[in-house]
């Protein structure tokens, strides 16, 4: 278990190297600054950022090959899109959200990190064209069914999904339909020994 500041930098630089952790300190540095004027992580969070954020983004790779385009929904502070842009630049990063102030805040954030695999759909997921996604990952976004319901269109048989889901995990993927939810299973969280992550593969249909 990450359990330490120290300890969830390391893995990540075991994971990325340092190329990575220079473009992560740049977003950290960022993100501190832009919590004054937005509320985009629970400021009681910042002091063990590595953890509760970065890292906690990170372990989505050892679920998951990373693979083009890798769509994160409902990205708001970067979780995990950025940390995974940084991390592995040779994957293409699209990061959906809605909200203004947030999409500003992702554009100027992929401008100082210098990410050029990394693109900001400012919209509703809904109306975000359909594109076959290589990764799905979405942290906080809606409850597992609706998340699903939304984004079916944008998956493949070889889609990956990584849906850090906290304690309500197994509970999410149990009240799926019988005949669909074994594409799915929950990983324990590297990070929070209580959390679960969704992972799974395949296309999901929307229709029963
Ligand atoms: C609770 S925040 C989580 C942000 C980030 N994933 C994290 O874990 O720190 C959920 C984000 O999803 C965005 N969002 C909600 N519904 C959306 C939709 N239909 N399309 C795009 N973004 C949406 C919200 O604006 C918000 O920024």
């Amino acid at each position: 278990m990450i359990s330490t500041e120290s300890d969830a930098r390391s893995y990540v630089a075991d994971l990325a190297g340092d190329a990575a952790i220079a473009r992560l300190d740049i977003l950290i540095e960022e993100l501190a600054r832009e919590n004054e004027l937005q509320n985009l992580v629970a400021k009681a969070t910042l002091g063990t950022v590595w953890q509760r954020h970065v890292a906690d983004s990170a372990q989505l790779l050892q679920f998951c090959e990373p693979s083009s385009p890798w769509l994160d929904l409902g990205s708001g502070a970067g979780f995990p899109g950025l940390v995974i842009a940084a991390m592995r630049p040779e994957i293409s990063v699209i990061l959906i959200e809605s909200r203004k102030r947030r999409v500003d805040w992702l554009e100027r954030a992929v401008a100082s990190m210098e990410l050029t695999n990394c693109q900001v759909e400012g919209r509703r997921l809904e109306s975000v064209e359909s594109v076959s996604a290589g990764v799905i990952s979405a942290r906080a976004f809606a409850p597992l069914d609706r998340l699903l319901a939304l984004s079916a269109r944008f998956s493949t048989k070889d889609t990956c999904w990584v849906l850090p889901k906290g304690r309500s995990a197994a509970q999410e993927v149990r009240a799926l339909p019988k005949n669909r939810r074994n594409m799915f299973h929950v990983e324990q969280s590297r990070t929070d020994p209580e959390a679960g992550i969704v992972v799974g593969r395949g296309q999901w249909s929307a229709k029963a």
